[in-house]
């Protein structure tokens, strides 16, 4: 079967090209592992009018999911000519409890001007008995799963049982986060959108507290284990004294504390913004409150920092007698349900399209991603046994503290502590070097030998 539109042979990947996950690497050093490269392929494994394809959207809502979908539906629709796609409503649950949409061109037209997702979402329910039951009843045999690190894994799952059963089903994944923490790729789509828009929070909470005496304007932004929303949005806005992330612990009282830093910089400047992400002091919290438990997925519920540092602060100027003026901006949600802006549209395109030649080049068990600019088909396996964290022992974490002068907080243990880390998440992360992964394609999955 050939792709509709394609005039010219340089259009086609070569199936045996790779994308390397390591760019540097020292010149004695391994090569590290290679993914096989994302694009159109000159022959594909499925005939159009074959495909029964179904999208389903899981976790938390992220900027760009409507655009994935447009385009895996244009996609699929305008290069190769499939017809029948199902939208699975309500995440992992809605393939046995809830109702479906057929999608066409037509139908998903404008969705990617809208934030959320059209079809839905939802945390939990992922039965993989079930959703394979009704993969196999409804004929389905391509499913694209746009969702987080748990989704993921869910697709994992699915793809191992799809496997077990003989299916001929094609399970891919396009990996969705606000948070930024999936790693391997260079980033998720989603993650540009959402850092634009902590802008006009941030910029809010520097009015506000520079019209009031000692004003101290206190953002918070999300990122339950990961803070790169809060790191790259302090990068970005320049008007940040203080960013607050889970991975880099930080104390309140005494030389080097939060409150002492921030009594130098109301003295010096008269007044103050503070960005913490949601996931940072939840141990010091923790230490004088309940913790909160999980959600339906499995994830920590967290306490809220920037309610709890609000009160803190207010208390610690309280006991000193100095008046200072803070504001608590809370804009996460919002930043969460906007569309997606013109560079994550683009991401988002390339993203569907790619995934859309994979699966209908017949490849199965990956998540497509951006890798050092390109793109590639990376097994679902290598995205979830490790969560992307902002590295406090880098050069951006450098940058960000150089950026706002905020003390590091850290101890040299903290300090040999996250080092060790870094080395054993590389570690993890590069595996052994190998020839490209994916080598799982549908027909050698089958064990009828179809095709
Ligand atoms: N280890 C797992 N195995 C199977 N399904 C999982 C697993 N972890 C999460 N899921 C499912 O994936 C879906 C989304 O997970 P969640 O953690 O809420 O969001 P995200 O995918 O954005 O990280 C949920 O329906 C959840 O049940
Ligand atoms: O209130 P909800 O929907 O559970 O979402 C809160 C969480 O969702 C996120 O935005 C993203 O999480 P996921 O990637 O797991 O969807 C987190 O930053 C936040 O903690
Ligand atoms: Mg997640």
């Amino acid at each position: 079967c050939q792709i509709k539109y394609v005039g010219c042979r340089q259009y086609f990947v070569d199936p045996d090209d790779t994308v390397c996950q390591k760019i540097v690497v020292h010149k004695d050093g391994p090569r590290g592992n290679h993914f096989r490269r994302a694009g159109p392929r000159q022959r594909v494994y499925f005939e159009p009018d074959e495909v029964h394809a179904c999208i389903v959207t899981c976790g938390g809502l992220c900027p760009g999911l409507n655009t994935v979908i447009r385009e895996i539906v244009c996609g699929l629709s305008d290069m190769y000519g499939v017809t029948k796609i199902l939208g699975i409503q309500g995440g992992y649950r809605g393939f046995y409890a809830r109702n479906t949409i057929d999608l066409t061109p037509k139908s998903v037209n404008d969705i990617h001007k809208r934030g959320g997702t059209i079809l839905g979402s939802s945390r939990g329910g992922h039965d993989t008995m079930k959703i394979v039951d009704s993969i196999q009843y409804r004929g389905i045999n391509q499913v694209y799963v746009i969702g987080g690190d748990g989704s993921q894994r869910g697709a994992g799952v699915i793809f191992e049982e799809v496997r077990k059963r003989g299916l001929k089903v094609a399970v891919a994944g396009i990996p969705k986060t606000i948070d930024n923490d999936i790693p391997v790729i260079d980033k998720s789509f989603g993650f540009d959108s959402a850092v634009e828009e902590a802008q006009r929070a941030i910029n809010a909470a520097h009015v506000e507290a520079g019209s009031a005496d000692n004003g101290i304007g206190l953002v918070k932004l999300m990122g339950r284990y990961s803070g790169f929303i809060a790191h790259y949005a302090t990068l970005a806005s320049r008007d940040v004294d203080c960013c607050l992330i889970p991975e880099s612990p930080f104390y309140l009282e005494g030389e080097g504390g939060l409150f002492k830093y921030i009594e130098k910089r109301l003295k010096e400047n008269g007044h103050m913004v503070i960005v913490v992400a949601e996931g940072a002091g939840q141990k010091l919290i923790a230490e004088n409150m309940k913790e909160m438990g999980q959600d339906a997925s499995g994830n920590a519920l967290l306490l809220d920092v920037g309610l709890w540092l609000s009160q803190k602060i207010n208390e610690h100027f309280k006991k000193n007698k100095t008046t200072i003026n803070l504001k608590y901006i809370d804009p996460t949600y919002m930043i969460r349900a906007i569309p997606s802006n013109a560079s994550d549209n683009v991401y988002c395109t390339l993203l569907a399209h790619s995934v859309v030649h994979g699966a209908m080049a017949g490849y199965t068990g990956f998540t497509v991603g951006q890798v050092n600019g390109r793109h590639c088909y990376i097994p679902f396996y290598r995205i979830t046994e490790k969560q992307n964290k902002v590295s406090i022992t880098d050069r951006m974490w450098a940058r960000l503290l150089s950026s706002t002068n905020q003390p590091s907080f850290l101890s040299k243990q903290d300090v040999d502590d996250a080092k060790v880390e870094d080395e054993r998440t590389a570690k993890l992360l590069d595996g052994s070097p190998s020839n490209p992964k994916v080598e799982d394609k549908v027909a050698s999955s089958n064990s009828n030998g179809v095709k």
